[in-house]
C-alpha cells in the first residue's frame, strides 16, 4: 500500500528587489516532482548541494508551502497547513542533518524526548518519565541519561536522541535529511544499521535524503536522483546502480569508490569514459536552461528524463 504519494509537487520561493520590494524572480528549489512510497520501504533521494532534496521533504511535511501540486498521506490529502491534521502531523515526523543544532542545548534530554509527547499525550510526569526510558532504551542509549543535557554525548549519540524524539509517537513515515552527514564515518553506520532495525521494529517508512550515493545504495529500495529542483532518473536500486541511463547519474554512479583495489583500473577507465560521454552528449540530456527533460518511462520500475521522441 503507497503510504505516501506527491503528485507534481512545486515549491517556489520569490527572489524580492527594489526599493518596493518587488517580487522579481523565483528560485524553482522544486519544480515539477512526483513520487509513491510504499509502506514499510525506504525511498532515497539524491542529489547535490541545493537541488531541491531538503525542499522536498519540507513542502512534504509542511514547513515550506508549496507553490502547487499535491501530497497524499495514509489516504487523506494533506497539501496546505490548513488540512494536516493533528494524527498526520503525528504520523508524519522529521530526523534533521545537525544532531549539534537541531537539539536544545539548555534542554535536560527528557524534555527534548517527552516534547511532543507532551504535545499529543496526556501523560502523568511517572508515565512521561518512564516512556522516555524506555525509548532511550530503544535507541541504544542508558535509561539514566534523562537528565543529561545534549553537550554531554557524542555525535552518533545525540543523532540516536534525535531518532528517539522523533520516534516517541510511534510515527508511520520519517523524513530523514542527511540523518549521518554531520557523523563521523565510523559512527554512521551503526546509526544507519540502528535506523534499519528499528525500521523492522516498527514498521516504519523512510524518505531518506542524502548526497551520499553509497549510503543511498545501502538503505534504500526505490531512489530518485534530483537535479536543479527535477528528477533525472528514478528507479529501484538495480536500475540506478546497474543500469543507469541519464549521464548525471552514470556520473554520479561512476564517482562512488570502489574500495576493492583490483577494481581500480576498470573504475578509472568507466569514469573516463562516463566523462568523455558527458562532454560530447550534454544536450542530448539537458534543455536549453540547463535542467532536465520531463520523466519517460522505460520500464515498470524506472524513469529517466529524456526529451520526448518523435
Ligand atoms: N527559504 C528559502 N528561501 C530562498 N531560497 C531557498 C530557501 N530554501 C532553499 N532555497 C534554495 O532552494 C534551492 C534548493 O535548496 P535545498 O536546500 O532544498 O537543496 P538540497 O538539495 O537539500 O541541498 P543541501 O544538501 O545543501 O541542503 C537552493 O537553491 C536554495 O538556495
Amino acid at each position: 500500500m503507497a503510504i505516501l504519494e506527491v503528485e507534481d509537487l512545486k515549491v517556489y520561493f520569490p527572489v524580492k528587489a527594489g526599493i518596493f520590494n518587488r517580487t522579481v524572480d523565483f528560485i524553482k528549489a522544486v519544480d515539477g516532482v512526483s513520487f509513491t512510497i510504499e509502506e514499510g520501504k525506504t525511498y532515497g533521494l539524491v542529489g547535490e548541494s541545493g537541488s531541491g532534496k531538503t525542499t522536498t521533504g519540507r513542502g512534504i511535511i509542511g514547513l515550506e508551502t508549496i507553490t502547487s501540486g499535491r501530497v497524499v498521506f495514509n489516504g487523506a490529502d494533506v497539501t496546505s497547513r490548513k488540512s494536516k491534521s493533528k494524527d498526520m502531523r503525528k504520523d508524519m515526523q522529521m530526523i534533521f542533518q545537525d544532531p549539534y543544532s537541531s537539539l536544545n542545548p539548555r534542554k535536560r534530554v527528557i524534555d527534548i524526548i517527552a516534547e511532543p509527547l507532551r504535545n499529543y499525550e496526556r501523560l502523568s510526569k511517572i508515565e512521561e518519565k518512564k516512556r522516555v526510558q524506555e525509548l532511550l532504551e530503544l535507541v541504544g542509549l542508558s535509561p539514566e541519561s534523562i537528565m543529561k543535557y545534549p553537550h554531554e554525548f557524542s555525535g552518533g549519540q545525540r543523532q540516536r536522541i534525535g531518532i528517539a524524539r522523533a520516534i516517541a509517537l510511534k510515527p508511520k513515515l520519517i523524513i530523514a535529511d542527511e540523518p549521518v552527514s554531520a557523523l563521523d564515518v565510523s559512527v554512521q553506520a551503526q546509526v544507519l544499521n540502528f535506523m534499519q532495525d528499528i525500521q523492522k521494529e516498527l514498521g516504519l517508512t523512510y524518505l531518506f535524503i542524502s548526497h551520499d550515493l553509497g549510503i543511498v545504495k545501502h538503505m534504500c529500495d526505490e531512489i530518485a536522483i534530483m537535479y536543479k529542483g527535477r528528477y533525472v532518473e528514478q528507479g529501484t536500486k538495480y536500475d540506478i546502480f546497474q543500469n543507469p541511463q541519464h549521464i548525471y547519474t552514470k556520473r554520479l554512479v561512476a564517482a562512488i569508490p570502489d574500495i576493492d583495489p583490483r577494481n581500480r583500473e576498470k573504475q578509472f577507465k568507466f569514469r573516463r569514459q562516463v566523462q568523455k560521454e558527458y562532454e560530447s552528449s550534454y544536450s542530448n540530456y539537458f534543455d536549453n536552461e540547463g535542467l532536465a527533460y520531463g520523466l519517460q518511462s522505460i520500464s515498470d520500475t524506472h524513469l529517466v528524463a529524456l526529451p520526448e521522441r518523435g
